[in-house]
């Protein structure tokens, strides 16, 4: 059975169908890309995904639950994560707080031991803060916990958003260009920390990229939009050789 299962999704903004009938599942561990040229829908898609945005029609269903309707913070309580193209950090809250930020959504005490102080609060935040730290030092970010989000390289920014999504220990994770802005080096150190991340935590990752080495290098299977629409589903080597595919996307780099 497929963990996330999109039927149909639609949305129009006015008169333009930015996502017209999208249908794709993604099965537990898949680690799969999503690409198309500029405007083809990819964000839109992860907006509905995620809540940002109420499809026009369809659904969208995780581990056969349905998520049309939620907002945001209740989807991501239900199992999905991401991240954004443009980084979205608290930049003028340390490192390890912008996760502690996110692992506040499965705090195990409630408002009246955080108030009182009560023993519940110390032992849940002693937790979260070693749960951070842990994260911190998979994401090579431990040494800089205390350091302002905005100090950080912008390399380790979009690192440190990944760990973020982490932090809310997600089914899900998606992915908006985390490699947008990195130099090679920092693409394939990403390109190993995403299919680690994959592994270690039994994740599903559905990523957005317009850096093909990246997509081509840790995709299992990619769908492509264009024009709000899945023109082509398959391996890298058979999207490459898609001719639908190479019209739409690849065309400039092909001819
Ligand atoms: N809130 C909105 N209101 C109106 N139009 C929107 C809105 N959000 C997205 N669109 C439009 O929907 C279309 C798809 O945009 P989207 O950002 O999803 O594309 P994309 O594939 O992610 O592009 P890129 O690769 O450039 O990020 C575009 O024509 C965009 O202008």
């Amino acid at each position: 059975m497929a963990l996330l299962s999109v039927s149909n999704l639609s949305i129009s903004f006015g008169g333009l169908k930015a996502v017209s009938n999208v249908n794709f599942e993604l099965n537990k561990n898949d680690l799969a890309g999503l690409i198309g040229p500029n405007g083809a829908g990819k964000t839109t898609l992860f907006n509905m995904l995620t809540g940002v945005y109420l499809p026009t029609s369809g659904e969208i269903c995780l581990a056969d639950k349905n998520l049309v309707g939620y907002k945001p913070y209740q989807i991501n309580q239900r199992g999905i994560a991401r991240t954004f193209q443009n980084i979205r950090l608290f930049s003028d809250l340390s490192v390890i707080d912008n996760l502690k930020i996110a692992y506040h959504s499965h705090a195990k005490y409630g408002l009246v031991s955080a108030i009182c102080r009560l023993p519940g609060f110390y032992a849940g935040e002693k937790e979260m803060h070693e749960k951070s730290m842990d994260l911190l030092k998979i994401f090579k970010l431990d040494h800089k916990y205390d350091d302002l989000a905005k100090n950080l390289p912008y390399g380790e920014q979009r690192r440190l958003e990944i760990a973020r999504a982490m932090a809310c220990e997600p089914q899900v994770l998606l992915l908006d260009e985390p490699a947008a802005g990195m130099n090679p080096q920092e693409t394939n150190d990403l390109m190993e920390l995403i299919q680690w991340i994959r592994k270690e935590f039994d994740l599903t990752i559905l990523l957005i990229e317009h850096d093909m080495s990246l997509v081509m290098g840790v995709c299992e299977k990619i769908y492509v939009l264009d024009y709000g629409q899945i023109i082509a589903m398959g391996t890298p080597d058979e999207i490459k050789n898609n001719h639908r595919v190479i019209e739409a996307y690849l065309g400039e780099e092909a001819s």
